[in-house]
Order: structure tokens, then C-alpha cells, then sequence
């Protein structure tokens, strides 16, 4: 049996919920979740300046994963914050959604498209795909234009859109698949897969995919360079608890 931590960064525990869903509604038999979120922190992840700030609380949850004995973490934001240095900290593995669910993509599809929140969260995916080595792979980008948080609202007005740019996507970009951007959207991939018969992927139940199939092979996070853990020193401040 499988011990997986599932990390919300932003402090909105409804997301923390819906992205906790998604990752047991594909969990193997035996595999337990632990969806969390940081103590403090900011309410959604908009730009760097938010994931600067919700690093810090990926890492904190993950040293408390870590002294749990998680058999692995998923960063469950779609800008992966926080990701290489929460592979340092980590003895388990790490998974990013939006790595996920871009691995995913290229395993079932020759090109694929993201669909994301914000205009400005369209370039920070850009910036993953280059970091990824997936730039070649994602044929077009495309952003609601309404918040993170407008997903969590009753009115349906965000998934409403989400299927729209979905439809979209699949009549005018040329690809095979199609990333959904975001954490609260995790819950809308099955449905929209149906509906539109083109694979529509959500990073949360990649990554758990990914965890549970890294433990099955006996990888972990490797401590051979960059991703040792990190060299010991004192800690001030607020930054204490990370030690
Ligand atoms: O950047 C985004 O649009 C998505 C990202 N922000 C957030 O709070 N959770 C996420 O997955």
C-alpha cells in the first residue's frame, strides 16, 4: 500500500478538496491520499510573486510529508512551484501536475494544447514547456480569462468556459490532446474526455499515475548532484521550521 501526499500550494481548501477527489478517484486499490495545503500562504496562484510566496509552504508540507513517511508528493498547481527544490528536500519522488500531465500528453498525442486561467499564467506555461523540453510538443496555449478562484464559485460560469476553449481547441489547433491548466480544473478531465473524445488531461491523477508507477520501479528522486539534499546551515526567522 501506497502513502501519497497531495500538495494544494494555495491556502483554498475547496481546490484542496476538489484536487483530493481527482487523485482518489484514480488511486490503485491500497493507495491512500493525504491532500494538504500550506498553513499560510496566498489564496491562489496567479504569477511568480504567488509562487515565490507558495514555494515556501510546498516545502514546508513536504518536510511534514516526509517525517509522515509519504511514499511520494504531488505539487498540485499547475506552475509546479517550488518543484526542484521540494526534489531536494524530498527522499520520495516529486511530481509536478503540469510535468505530469505534459509527459502524458506526448505519450498519446503528437501535439496537445493547454488550457489555463489567466492570460499571464499562458506565458508562465510557456516557460515550463521550454523548461520541460515539451515547447516543440504544445501546438497553442489558451486562457479562460477568469481567476483561479472562479472555479471554485456554484455558478459553473469557469468549467462552462474551460469546455468551450476545449471545443475550440480540438476544431482549430491541429492536436491530439488537451492539458487542462490548472488544479481546480481536475476535476472536469473525465467528463470533458467523454464528451469531446479527445483525451483532455488533468496533472493531479497523472501525478499519482507517475508515483504509483516510480514506486512500482523502484525510482526515486536521485541524491547524485543538484537534487542532494540541501547543504545544512542555520535557518532564521520565519524560515526556521524548514530546518
Ligand atoms: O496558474 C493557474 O492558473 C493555476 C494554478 N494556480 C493555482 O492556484 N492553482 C493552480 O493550479
Amino acid at each position: 500500500p501506497l502513502l501519497i501526499q497531495v500538495i494544494n500550494p494555495n491556502t483554498s481548501l475547496a481546490m484542496t478538496e476538489t484536487i483530493g477527489m481527482a487523485a482518489r478517484a484514480v488511486a490503485a486499490t491500497g493507495t491512500e491520499i493525504i491532500a494538504v495545503s500550506p498553513s499560510q500562504g496566498v489564496p491562489s496562484i496567479e504569477g511568480h510573486f504567488d509562487e515565490a510566496i507558495a514555494a515556501v509552504g510546498v516545502l514546508e508540507q513536504v518536510k511534514r510529508g516526509k517525517a509522515q513517511g509519504v511514499d511520494g508528493h504531488i505539487i498540485a498547481c499547475f506552475g509546479d512551484p517550488g518543484l526542484l527544490a521540494a526534489r531536494e528536500v524530498a527522499s520520495k519522488p516529486v511530481i509536478g501536475i503540469a510535468e505530469a500531465a505534459m509527459h502524458m500528453a506526448t505519450l498519446v498525442a503528437t501535439r496537445f494544447s493547454i488550457v489555463t486561467t489567466l492570460p499571464r499564467t499562458v506565458i508562465i506555461a510557456r516557460h515550463l514547456l521550454q523548461r520541460y523540453g515539451f515547447e516543440h510538443h504544445c501546438a497553442a496555449l489558451h486562457a479562460i480569462d477568469l481567476p483561479v478562484l472562479a472555479l471554485e464559485q456554484d455558478s459553473g460560469i469557469a468549467q462552462q468556459k474551460v469546455r468551450e476553449y476545449c471545443i475550440q481547441s480540438l476544431h482549430q489547433d491541429g492536436v491530439g490532446a488537451i492539458v487542462l491548466g490548472c488544479g481546480g480544473m481536475a476535476d472536469l478531465a473525465q467528463a470533458l474526455t467523454r464528451e469531446l473524445a479527445i483525451p483532455v488531461i488533468d496533472g493531479v491523477s497523472a501525478a499519482v499515475k507517475l508515483i504509483e508507477s516510480l514506486s512500482a520501479l523502484g525510482l526515486t528522486t536521485s541524491k547524485h548532484g543538484d537534487l542532494d539534499y540541501p547543504v545544512a546551515k542555520p535557518l532564521s526567522g520565519m524560515f526556521s521550521t524548514l530546518r
